[in-house]
């Protein structure tokens, strides 16, 4: 499996441990990365006239020379450009010594329309924003439009959090080694790399197995083998049970929505949970999903009891007040009934449920970290991310993966933070980023619809982190295949075509 994501630091022991078992060593590492760089340019630019490499003083730079001098060797005119001589016996210095052209200094750096710059500054060990000669060197090439290709990261952007320190070169294309960096799928760094190659370079799976990497690019190889297909002997309720709970009699629709996708999902059974004025409104619209007078707690209690759901959706077009908080914590109270076929595997909270805990959010982490309180999933998107956690939210120097995670720790929930890059986070420090979305999912209702999936998932007993990462690569691939002109209510029936594929997938992948 080739998904992990490394940090900088993980990165750097991958490198040390590839190193210690040898036989490759640090100059050969540097030698195969310049080597899948200057193929990647070449293979891109086959007829370039000529390529400016921007070496920086560190093992990035390193690399930049093993780069000029491949380039050169096959006859491309190569100017080199540093800004400043690798440190003394590093092997940056040796790939230096090994590379036929002198270099010039950055701080003169030019480029001439037509022709393309490989990015050699800095990579993993970007430690401060860029500034003087690198600043202007970002300026030269974009006002040229000149082709970039970057080596590891485009320069400027952070590997762990995918922020742009400064200024950053805008790639056509970013050559990676061994494993992607977080700050490769994260905005805007995801923005700033272009193409992203992913190049072998000697550093074993075994040796990223030794790291234990905790966080993943989201694919269906992490979660296919929980995905649910139903038994030969499935009756709807073995296939579990989703209660959605609808908003009054003018916001009934988010409601639906996500009874649908809950629906398409698998849940063999749906009930709408409607107060009892928007009764009428609901059942004008439904068909197969159920309908359920649901004014106050006992009428959940009594719908727990007698009809054994076993996930919930509470939030859609809900509303904002004491019912939302008063019904959150008696979903959360479900595990905690005598009856223990009562109990409720999995919540999904969103939108107005997140919401309405803002002033009070540790009444909210406490009831979800009691025993036998049902698995929660909170997908807030960016606002209502910082409403639940607003000092996480503030704080200027953890990425968007580090917020989610320690949101999840701190909630005992898992946390799917959405937005373009959605980041998925378990309690336990698993995480995951998104990366197969498209813009055409920014629409009213589609995150009702992905609140649906995640519930109809959770029924079916996916495990919860599964779930959730599970029902954002659907979401996202229903709303890419359609494309231009997506409304919500097109999604739940988007989903059949990528939930076949997943269940044709599905007995491929080995179990155990
Ligand atoms: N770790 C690995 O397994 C491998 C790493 N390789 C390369 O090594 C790179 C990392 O090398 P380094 O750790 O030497 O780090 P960099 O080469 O990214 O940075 C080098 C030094 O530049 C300075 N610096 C950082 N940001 C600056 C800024 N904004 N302005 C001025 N100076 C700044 C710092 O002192 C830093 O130590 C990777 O990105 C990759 O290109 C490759 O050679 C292949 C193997
Ligand atoms: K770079």
């Amino acid at each position: 499996m080739s998904d992990e994501l490394l940090t900088s630091a993980e990165m750097g022991e991958a490198d040390r441990l590839t190193i210690a078992a040898g036989p490759i060593d640090g100059i050969g590492l540097m030698r195969r990365a310049g080597e899948a760089v200057a193929g990647e340019v070449l293979r891109r630019y086959p007829s370039a006239m000529h390529v400016h490499v921007l070496c920086g003083p560190g093992n990035n730079g390193g690399d930049g020379y093993v780069v000029a001098r491949i380039l050169a060797g096959s006859g491309v005119a190569t100017t080199i450009w540093a800004s400043g001589a690798p440190r003394p016996q590093s092997d940056a210095a040796l790939a230096a010594a090994e590379c036929p052209i002198a270099s010039r200094p950055l701080s003169v750096f030019e480029a001439e329309p037509g022709s393309i710059v490989v990015d050699a500054l800095y990579g993993a060990g970007l430690s401060k924003p860029l500034s003087g000669d690198a600043a202007r060197a970002v300026g030269v090439a974009t006002a040229l439009h000149l082709p970039v290709v970057a080596v590891d990261l485009p320069s400027g952007v952070s590997g762990d959090s995918g922020r742009v320190l400064g200024v950053a070169f805008a790639a056509a294309a970013t050559v990676t080694f061994a494993r992607k960096k977080p700050g490769h799928l994260l905005l805007p760094g995801r923005e700033r790399c272009g193409d992203i190659v992913l190049a072998d370079i000697g550093i074993g799976d075994d040796i990223i197995a030794r790291l234990q990497p905790r966080a993943v690019d989201n694919r269906p190889a992490h979660w296919l083998r929980d995905f649910p297909v139903p038994a030969v002997d499935a009756h709807k309720y073995k296939r579990g049970h989703v209660g959605v709970f609808s908003g009054g009699p003018s916001a009934t629709g988010a409601a639906r929505l996500s009874a649908l996708a809950a629906a398409r999902s698998g849940a063999g059974a749906v009930t709408v949970l409607s107060p009892g004025n928007a009764m009428t409104v609901n059942a004008g619209h439904l068909t197969s999903i159920m309908l359920s007078k649901t004014d106050d707690v006992a009428d959940i209690r009594e719908f727990v009891g007698e009809r054994r759901p076993s996930a919930f959706v509470l939030g859609p077009g809900f509303g904002v007040g004491d019912k939302t908080r008063t019904f959150g914590l008696a979903l959360l109270a479900c595990g905690q009934a005598q009856d223990a076929a009562a109990q409720v595997d999995g919540l999904v909270f969103d939108a107005d449920a997140i919401t309405a805990f803002r002033e009070a959010p540790e009444i909210l982490f406490e009831a979800a970290r009691r025993p036998n309180a049902p698995a929660l999933v909170m997908t807030p998107h960016e606002g209502e991310f910082s409403r639940l956690f607003p000092d996480i939210a503030d704080d200027n120097v953890s990425s968007k993966l580090d917020k989610a995670r320690a949101a999840a720790a701190r909630a005992n929930a898992v946390i799917v933070y959405k937005g373009a890059d959605t980041v998925i986070a378990a309690p336990d420090g698993r995480a995951a980023i998104n990366s197969n979305g498209a813009a055409w999912l920014a629409t009213a209702g589609s995150g009702d619809v992905l609140s649906g999936i995640t519930a109809g998932l959770l029924a079916q007993a996916m495990p919860p982190f599964e779930a959730a990462c599970a029902a954002v690569w659907i979401h996202a691939d229903a709303g890419s295949r359609f494309g231009p002109g997506l409304i919500a209510e097109d999604l739940p029936l988007a989903l059949v075509p990528v939930l076949r594929e997943l269940v044709e997938a599905r007995p491929k992948v080995p179990v155990g």
